[in-house]
């Protein structure tokens, strides 16, 4: 490959899914706080579920410790502070619920990480955890100031972007640079395809918070 890093190969061949995710209506609306949250929030704290399981089976399958230990340090961050209390607080304001059924995509999703979670191979995992980090950080960053007034908008976005939110996403595009060059064709093919499938998900979920 040439200059072009492993992750911005990946994400460049999946547009204009990419572009459609980080500019998503529902996306835009978060940031202005326009945004119906209830029903995304907690289809979300049904995706987070499947998520937070993935971290642990990053620290498992990571072929290092140094790599192990930001995902440890962001899985504790996760299961025990910010974003666990965000949730609860936000569906309490909302009237939402924790135990919502999922939707078809939630399910979709939830599937694609249990796969490569008991598949226990690293590489998709930090695939499918960068494209889901990523893209948050992509449509979070297109937020100005002032930022929406009601916490539940506010801490949405400031969760997903900020100086340690970007050096996660840069630790997680690190991880597929490093070790994109030492792929043969058929296993860059592969991560691309649970790429693809992750960006187009993250789409999918937009659309169904949209409504
Ligand atoms: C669907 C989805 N994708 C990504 C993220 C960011 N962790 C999230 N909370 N929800």
């Amino acid at each position: 490959m040439s200059e072009q890093s492993f992750s911005e190969w990946l994400k460049e061949r999946s547009e204009p899914e990419w572009t459609a995710v980080v500019t998503h209506p529902f996306a835009t609306a978060i940031t202005t706080g326009q945004a119906g949250m209830r029903h995304y929030l907690e289809q979300d704290f049904q995706f987070v579920d499947s998520f937070t399981a993935l971290l642990g089976a990053a620290v498992a399958s990571a072929d290092s410790f140094e790599a192990r230990v930001p995902y440890g340090r962001f899985l504790g961050q996760t299961a025990t502070t910010e974003k666990k209390t965000y949730f609860h607080r936000a569906l309490a304001e909302l009237g939402g619920r924790t135990d919502a059924p999922p939707e078809p995509v939630t399910a979709a999703f939830k599937g694609l990480m249990d796969e490569v979670r008991t598949a226990q191979d690293y590489l998709l995992i930090a695939t499918v955890l960068c494209v889901a980090e990523w893209c948050y950080l992509g449509w979070a960053s297109r937020a100005v100031e002032p930022l929406p007034e009601r916490f539940v908008h506010r801490e949405w976005i400031e969760l997903h972007d900020g100086e340690e939110f970007r050096a996660w996403v840069g630790f997680l595009r690190g991880e597929l640079d490093r070790l994109g060059p030492g792929l043969d064709e058929e296993r860059r093919q592969e991560v691309l395809g649970v790429f693809r499938r992750a960006v187009e998900l993250e789409r999918a979920f937009f659309d169904m918070a949209a409504g």
